[in-house]
């Protein structure tokens, strides 16, 4: 076990997991493109499954589309099994689950031309800190197994024949392509736009394209929240933003220095044009010893804590929190809360237990991770406090 690994930590783009819950649904039999399936009668698909075999023969993957989900219809490509696990997304958007989120109209951002960095996302009116700037439906999904298994012309068959088969195939084909590695149109593009997600407890990459629209800053003023019962991504404030500023979230987990970020970011093809990327040398520097003193301390608390040396970790941690505010790393705070909540835990100093877990909790509350801040909630930190640390001491 590791401290850090709390439900406060989710990285903020380097793209978070979206579990699927089991859900007790009936699952429908697993359907590929075999003539005796198609056409199927009630089948969750508005097209028929093409499909390819992995290299070795053992593996089949298709595509499967319902081109009338969400706003631009949804493409998976993925093996039959996971398909059959995957329609219960369908069902619940038939009860209306997935368009529950009623965003202001007009919108509160719009697309524009940014200098360096090609198109993105501006604010059209200010914003409030952890207000909900838009939701995004995922469009396409592709099994990761699937991008090594199967020979490369084939999958892209396969890829290409996801994307046509959409509603709106212009909103993938129109996005960004700066991967320096890709072969392929659509490769590219999911290359250059996709998150991290599972799909019927495998791990997918997934295409938003209006997600995909925002750029990337070190001191980003937006984060990204999945909402794993209908695979949206929502866009939140992490601070005011005001009238007409661009909208951007990290790419990679926050608190890195400059040079590590660089390594980092270069996957995406791009050099960082962000604030603090962009910043006079002496600034970087200085922000550069912030950041690495930030890493080292909270490397030491993780450390001392393990050991057993709860009030190190605990002077540790209280160093690492006075530290985050010049460096505006406002999502490492809940984090860093429920990590003092976890040593009081241990410590069995109940009252301070308690005070650091609702800390905790009403930012994850306010930012939208979980739905309130209360007694039930602090319990069900204290049972995972319980369960992961329970006899250590
Ligand atoms: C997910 S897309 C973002 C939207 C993209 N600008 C577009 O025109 O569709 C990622 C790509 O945007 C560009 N980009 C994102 N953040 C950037 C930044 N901070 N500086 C320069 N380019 C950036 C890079 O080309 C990167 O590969």
């Amino acid at each position: 076990h590791d401290i850090s690994d709390n439900y406060a930590g989710t990285p903020i783009l380097t793209p978070p997991t979206l579990q699927l819950a089991d859900l007790d649904v009936a699952c429908p039999l697993p359907l590929d493109d075999h003539p005796s399936a198609w056409p199927s009668l009630g089948s969750p698909w508005t097209h028929p499954p093409v499909c390819e075999s992995s290299a070795d023969g053992t593996t089949k993957y298709c595509v499967y589309t319902n081109s009338r989900h969400g706003p631009r219809g949804w493409s998976i490509v993925t093996t039959p099994e996971t398909a059959a696990n995957s329609v219960w997304i369908l069902n619940q958007a038939l009860n209306g689950t997935t368009t529950k989120t009623r965003l202001p109209e007009p919108p509160a951002y719009k697309m524009v031309d940014v200098p360096g960095k090609g198109k993105g996302l501006v604010t059209t009116r200010k914003i409030r800190r952890y207000e909900e700037i838009l939701v995004d439906h995922a469009t396409l999904m592709v099994d990761i197994m699937f991008t090594t298994r199967v020979p490369a012309f084939l999958g892209y068959r396969l890829l290409h024949a996801a994307v046509n088969q959409l509603a709106d195939a212009e909103s993938v084909l129109a996005l960004g392509q700066s991967n320096t590695l890709a072969r392929d149109k659509i490769e590219n593009i999911l290359r250059t736009n996709a998150f991290n997600a599972k799909l019927g407890g495998a791990p997918h990459i997934a295409l938003y394209p209006l997600v995909s629209r925002i750029n990337h800053a070190c001191k980003a003023n937006a984060y990204t929240r999945f909402m794993p019962e209908t695979l949206q991504v929502s866009i939140r404030a992490a601070r005011d933003i005001a009238a007409g500023e661009e909208i951007t979230i990290s790419y990679i987990p926050v608190g890195a220095p400059t040079s590590e970020r660089a390594k980092k970011l270069s996957t995406w093809g791009f050099s960082c044009q962000c604030s603090l990327c962009q910043a006079p040398a002496e600034e970087r520097e200085a922000s550069d010893k912030r950041l690495g003193e930030i890493q080292q301390l909270r490397d030491y608390a993780i450390r001392a804590f393990q050991a057993g040396r709860a009030y190190q970790a605990l002077r540790f941690t209280r160093q690492v929190v006075n530290l985050l505010a010049p460096e505006e790393l406002w999502p490492l705070y809940a984090e860093q809360y429920e990590n003092m909540a976890r040593i009081f835990y241990t410590l069995r100093d109940r009252a301070n237990a308690e005070k650091y877990a609702n800390m905790a909790l009403e930012l994850l509350a306010e930012q939208g991770h979980v739905p309130r801040a209360d007694k039930r909630e602090v319990e069900r930190m204290f049972a995972k406090f319980e369960e992961e640390e329970g006899g250590r001491y």
